[in-house]
């Protein structure tokens, strides 16, 4: 279990987070959303341990009981941008998190490979990022993050440049890899039905608490009309929290 404890970020004296405590179980994914702005990222990023300068956190971050500090290479983190590094092929940049992990550019080459054509990548693993589309790179960073081994897996909307047909083939990736190799995923979106469709428990960020939802239906049951009722929930919560 990943814990986040009463976590609380300022930026020149404004609070964006206040007294946050979150559970990430070590399986099936936790959707964090939130009104644009409330600090979604920001909890990521410190997660991460990558938080920007301009900004103070102070909080207890836990893993399996014990108190820890981020960086953890338990973590795997894909960021809102694709993060893909210029002067690096498509291929290493997917290898990136396995070489930094240790494993010879063979060996880490040999992982990301062959999830290529699955990821609808297949022929431009020696080209670089600037040749590729946003939602290209976008499939490239989740490669990268997903083949790595990390225990838990932060994952910061990283759907949001996909054509509807491939993010849905993406959202199936995921559970699919996810029934196969059980991890925990935070998963920041702003996209109801992803949230519905993916989690296994649903977390909202509101000004003064956050709200947990249990979403118990088994994936196959998950039709459109049948997670409609939580979708409405949801939205009512987010627009309850836009209210002045
Ligand atoms: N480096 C920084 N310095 C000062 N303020 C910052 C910095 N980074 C983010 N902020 C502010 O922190 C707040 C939270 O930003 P954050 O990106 O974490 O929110 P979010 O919920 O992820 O937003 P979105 O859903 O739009 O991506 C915003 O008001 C933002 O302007």
């Amino acid at each position: 279990m990943l814990e986040i404890r009463d976590l609380t970020i300022t930026a020149q004296g404004r609070s964006l987070v206040q007294d946050l405590s979150l559970q990430v179980p070590g399986q099936g994914i936790t959707a964090l959303l939130g009104p644009s702005g409330c600090g979604k990222t920001s909890v990521l990023k410190w997660l991460a341990g990558i938080l920007p300068k301009g900004l103070r956190a102070r909080g207890v971050l836990r893993l399996d009981g014990r108190d820890c500090a981020a960086p953890l290479p338990a973590l795997a983190y894909q960021p809102q941008s694709d993060a893909l590094f210029p002067w690096l092929t498509i291929a290493e940049n997917a290898a990136l998190g396995l070489r930094v992990g240790g494993l010879s550019a063979a060996e880490a080459r040999a992982r990301v490979l062959p999830l290529f054509a699955p990821f609808g990548l297949q022929g431009s693993e020696g080209a670089f990022p600037e040749a590729l589309s946003g939602g290209m790179r976008q499939r490239a960073a989740f490669l990268r993050t997903m083949v790595q081994d990390s225990r838990y897996v932060l994952l910061d909307e990283p759907f949001s440049a996909l054509d509807a047909v491939t993010r849905l083939r993406m959202q199936s990736w995921l559970l699919d890899r996810l029934a196969a190799h059980p991890r925990g995923v935070l998963l920041v979106t702003h996209d109801l039905q992803e949230a519905a469709a993916l989690a296994d428990r649903i977390c909202v960020m509101m000004r003064s608490r956050l709200v947990t939802l249990p979403v118990d239906l088994p994936h196959s049951a998950r039709s459109e009309a049948a997670m409609a009722p939580l979708r409405e929930h949801l939205k009512s919560l987010l627009l309850e929290e836009r209210l002045p």
